[in-house]
């Protein structure tokens, strides 16, 4: 929990990747404030502090998971570098050219956590990311029924939200990076052990941000290395704003649907370990003029796939719109 530095925070800014923008602080409060509801029902991303979401989780160490989590098969993402860059494994097979920025391999928890401790500098970065389902040891099911179902569930309906669809076990190592992207779920983001630092870019970023073509493996994310930027091709770039959340054990940042989001495990902070909530947006409503950001995004998608499914070859989908706007709308 970042504070004014006269307490101890548990990080230090050396502990940040440095990028080419500038940051704002997120505001963090207590769930119990208004302003917290307030904040959630706008789709305004906020930190919140004391939640309990997972307080049964915060004694999850290694040891602990070994012990309780079962002997099931786990995901687990390999990369070259510190970048874990999503892609949709369906479209990365349609795409011949395309090369597989991390690899998926899967095996049981005690070999995930020996790879982890036997890690060397130049070896293989590595990211657990498991769905929690039912098969886990009954400790582990004990722990997941204490959340606080009461609060989240209360926030899930109050806010007109579909149902859960998955908890995410996020077990990362220190340095690892998720890539700028968005989700299309409403996503309550609970820290357990370490700290993770999340920039937060509003929907309206699309511009700025250039995600790559719906129909591309990395459909969702960012075509912008935030690590070296190429503002030829990627001039608005230099334009955005984020803000910015270093989040810690028992806390929970709230990351509206559609809201880009970038996140890092602290350099030299040990590995990190985080559950996410995900669930289905409000149905939409009447709607209302004028358009928001979140809703011209979904109508943009839902017209690039239209047009690539209507020309049957993505090569064309550039060339029929620059025809349908250069010159016209532009
Ligand atoms: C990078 C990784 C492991 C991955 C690889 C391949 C396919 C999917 C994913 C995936 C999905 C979600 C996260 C959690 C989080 C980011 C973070 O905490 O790092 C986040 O973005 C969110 O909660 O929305 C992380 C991953
Ligand atoms: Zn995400």
């Amino acid at each position: 929990m970042a504070t004014n530095g006269s307490e101890k925070c548990g990080w230090s800014a050396s502990q940040l990747r440095k990028y080419s923008f500038q940051t704002k602080p997120i505001s963090r409060m207590s769930h119990k404030d208004p302003e917290a509801d307030r904040l959630i029902a706008n789709g305004q991303p906020v930190l919140l502090t004391d939640t309990k979401l997972v307080s049964t989780a915060l004694h999850w160490d290694l040891e602990y998971l070994v012990g309780n989590l079962g002997d099931g098969q786990f995901s687990v993402y390999e990369s070259k570098d510190q970048k874990f860059m999503y892609f949709d494994e369906k479209k990365a097979k349609e795409m011949k050219s395309f090369e597989h920025p991390t690899r998926r391999i899967e095996m049981k928890f005690k070999d995930f956590v020996e790879k982890i401790k036997n890690h060397k500098p130049g070896d293989k970065k590595i990211y657990l990311q498991q769905t929690l389902n039912d098969d886990v040891g009954k400790r582990i099911v004990i722990d997941f029924l204490g959340f606080n179902w009461t609060w989240v569930t209360e926030q899930q309906k109050k806010n007109g939200w579909g149902q859960l669809t998955s908890n995410l076990l996020l077990i990362g190592q220190e340095g690892n990076v998720t890539p700028v992207h968005y989700d299309e779920q409403e996503n309550f983001f609970a820290q357990v052990q370490g700290y993770k630092r999340i920039l937060l870019f509003p929907p309206d970023h699309f511009e700025m941000l250039y995600p790559y073509p719906v129909h591309h493996p990395h459909d969702r994310q960012s075509q912008v290395d935030f690590d070296n930027p190429d503002l030829e091709k990627f001039p608005r770039f230099k334009e955005v704003e984020p803000i910015e959340a270093v989040v810690g054990p028992g806390e929970v940042l709230y990351i509206p649907m559609y809201w880009w989001h970038h996140v890092e495990s602290l350099q030299n902070g040990g590995q990190t370990t985080s559950i996410n909530f995900w669930y289905k947006s409000a149905p939409t409503g009447k709607i209302e003029y004028p358009l928001k950001p979140q809703q011209k995004v979904a109508m943009m998608r839902n017209i690039e796939k239209m047009i690539t499914e209507a020309l049957n070859n993505h090569e064309e989908v550039g060339p029929f719109m620059k025809a349908m706007v250069l010159g016209r709308y532009s």
